[in-house]
């Protein structure tokens, strides 16, 4: 009989807050395994990833080709060889195939093998997650043996739902909590979490350990942010948001259980900051994952592009970015001012090209099919059809991405022309309302964030944040001469889009009925254009992907 080792007193526990790429199996295996040697300098026994390591989160359909997960399995298990070294233990996620059913699961890797697997319970359904598409519900859990310690493993919505997963857990002797996450940023998400986990460190009296994903992927921005509470609900350690880390927390076996105190205590940035970090990585990744060298955007001198070319530099760094400013008859002196020193004070690429005789030979071939028409919008979207057309052909010819400039207040309203501005492969403020830009513009004037390649200073000339927005496709035209001021027409649309109030509620806040029925009208007719318009970063509770899912053919208006 071979002795039974004691349980140990003391767990050394890292969490991997670090950002794959989905379906790079290989090199999210890669990226674990560096992980783990430096958990391993740092004393690891345990090292803990995030939801859907080895295949990044979310992997979508891909889950649904046997080869992927026979990949994703096959990487696990050369994992799990690396620990015959006797360093660190792994709790690492995978999606996997079990007979018929495939599951969001996790592993446990010790000794050279895989331990334990253990299932996701509560498969989330709404707003962006669809994992009832492509996922079947584990059973519920008992906890694992690490080397003479309990676990438990509830996988993120294990611990947002109310099917009991960490009341199970406890009652079947889980000893601690470790949670592995695929969260994404929302603002103000980092308290929403904290409040979830306290939740359930003060059902079960466990302490909990939450370990966020890092990175964009598509629309998603996961912003990291890893944590832990102890059974007390004292905090005992914060990672950064929108940085990888790998850090540890020493945990000790007292009478009340397991505590831990490892000192970290991250700064979580203020609402603005967070917004343009989400929107900065977002971009970056985008561009980066899928095999960009460069950006190309249109600079009008106007806020949307100015800011786009902030995110791009402080992104990707100047010499990655170009912008083109695509002067008219109506592009006035002040824009084509504005556009230099802002591309100036950015240190990015510059250059003028006019549109003043592709535009004429737009409409003088369309002089006969035009003739006896009014001169209107459609000659306006001809202008920005021209500049859309020049810039995919800089695109086509260097094979840099177009940046796309619409805010949410322009994309809630159409108002953006199809195939013109709306050209691009991602748009990295879809999802900002335009009060929103203004006030990350000014935030950025004032600051530089962490990881940014940019300048320090007013990036953004002072005049592109005080002037009337415009965009300049006839003389003098201001968008409020269609549309209501941004302040209003912003709370109307926040009303209807996140808070999805009724018309008569939101005329109870003081806004002017027939104004509001015409936003309401506009945001319907607009779904056309927004299913056609690039992806773009997600920064609110219900963006225009896949959060708010509304029919194209709708003659549903809220009358009362
Ligand atoms: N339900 C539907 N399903 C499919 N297609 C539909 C459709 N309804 C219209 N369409 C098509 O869409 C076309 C109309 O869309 P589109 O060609 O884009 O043109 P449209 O929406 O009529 O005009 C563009 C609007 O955006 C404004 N704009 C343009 C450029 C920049 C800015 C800015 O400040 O950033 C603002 C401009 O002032 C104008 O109000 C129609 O001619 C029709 O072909
Ligand atoms: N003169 C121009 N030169 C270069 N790009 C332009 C020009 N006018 C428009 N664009 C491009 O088309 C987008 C839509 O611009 P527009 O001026 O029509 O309205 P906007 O939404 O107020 O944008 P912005 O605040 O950037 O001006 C701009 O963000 C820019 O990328
Ligand atoms: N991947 C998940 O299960 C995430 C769901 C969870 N509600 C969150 O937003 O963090």
């Amino acid at each position: 009989m071979t002795a039974q080792k004691a349980a140990p007193s003391t767990l050394r526990i890292a969490v991997a807050q670090l950002n794959p790429t989905v379906g790079d199996i290989a090199g999210n295996l890669a990226k674990a395994r560096e992980a783990r040697a430096d958990a391993a300098r740092q004393g690891a026994d345990l090292l803990l990833f995030t939801e859907l390591f080895i295949s990044g989160y979310p992997p979508e359909d891909l889950v649904l080709k046997p080869a992927f997960l026979k990949a994703c399995l096959q990487a696990v298990e050369r994992f799990a060889a690396d620990t015959a070294d006797g360093g660190p233990g792994v709790v690492i996620g995978f999606p996997r195939q079990a007979g018929a059913l495939r599951h969001n699961s996790i592993a446990v890797l010790d000794g050279g093998k895989i331990i334990a697997i253990r299932d996701k319970v509560d498969l989330p359904n709404y707003g962006e997650f669809d994992e009832k598409r492509v996922f079947d519900a584990g059973g519920m859990p008992g906890p694992v043996n690490f080397r003479g310690v309990r676990i438990g493993i509830p996988i993120c919505e294990d611990i947002w739902g109310d099917l009991g997963v960490c009341e199970t857990l406890k009652e079947s002797g889980a000893e601690i909590l470790l949670s592995p996450n695929g969260s994404p940023y929302y603002r103000g998400k980092v308290d929403v979490r904290h409040q979830v986990v306290l939740k359930q460190v003060i059902e079960t009296g466990l302490p909990m350990i939450y370990a966020n994903q890092l990175g964009g992927q598509d629309e998603l921005v996961f912003d990291g942010a890893s944590f832990a509470f102890n059974a007390d609900k004292s905090l005992a350690f914060q990672m950064s948001q929108f940085e990888e880390a790998v850090a540890i927390s020493e945990w000790r076996r007292g009478e009340e259980g397991w505590t831990a105190e490892n000192g970290l205590n991250s700064r979580i940035p203020e609402s603005d900051e967070a917004d343009y970090r989400a929107c900065m990585l977002g971009l970056r990744d985008y561009v980066n994952k899928n095999g960009f060298k460069n950006v190309v955007l249109g600079l009008s001198g106007g806020i949307d592009s100015a800011i786009c070319t902030a995110l791009a530099v402080d992104a990707l760094g100047e010499e990655r970015v170009r912008t083109v400013m695509l002067p008219y008859r109506y592009t006035s002196q002040e824009s084509l001012k504005d556009a230099e020193a802002c591309a100036k004070a950015l240190g990015c690429r510059y250059d003028i090209v006019a549109i003043e005789e592709p535009v004429e030979g737009f409409l003088s071939a369309l002089s006969d099919a035009f003739e006896g028409t009014e001169s209107g919008i459609t000659e306006e979207n001809v202008q920005s059809r021209t500049r859309g057309t020049i810039l995919m052909a800089i695109s086509n010819k260097f094979g840099s991405m177009v940046v796309t400039t619409g805010n949410k207040s322009e994309m809630s309203v159409g108002y953006a022309t199809l195939y013109g501005d709306m050209n691009g492969g991602f748009n990295p403020i879809k999802d900002l309302y335009k009060m929103q830009v203004y006030a990350l513009s000014r935030w950025r004037n004032g600051a530089v964030p962490p990881g940014a390649l940019g300048p320090s200073g007013e990036v953004i000339p002072q005049n592109i944040i005080d002037k009337a927005p415009s965009a300049e496709l006839r003389p003098n035209q201001t968008d409020q001469d269609s549309l209501p001021p941004y302040p209003v027409l912003d709370d109307i649309l926040e009303c209807l889009v996140e808070k999805e109030m009724s018309t008569e509620e939101i005329v109870a806040r003081g806004h002017d009925e027939p104004t509001v029925h015409r936003v309401e009208h506009l945001l319907y007719i607009a779904e056309y254009k927004r299913r056609q318009s690039a992806p773009g970063v997600k920064i609110t509770k219900k963006n225009f992907g896949r959060d708010r899912r509304y029919p194209i053919t709708n003659r549903f208006r809220d009358r009362g």
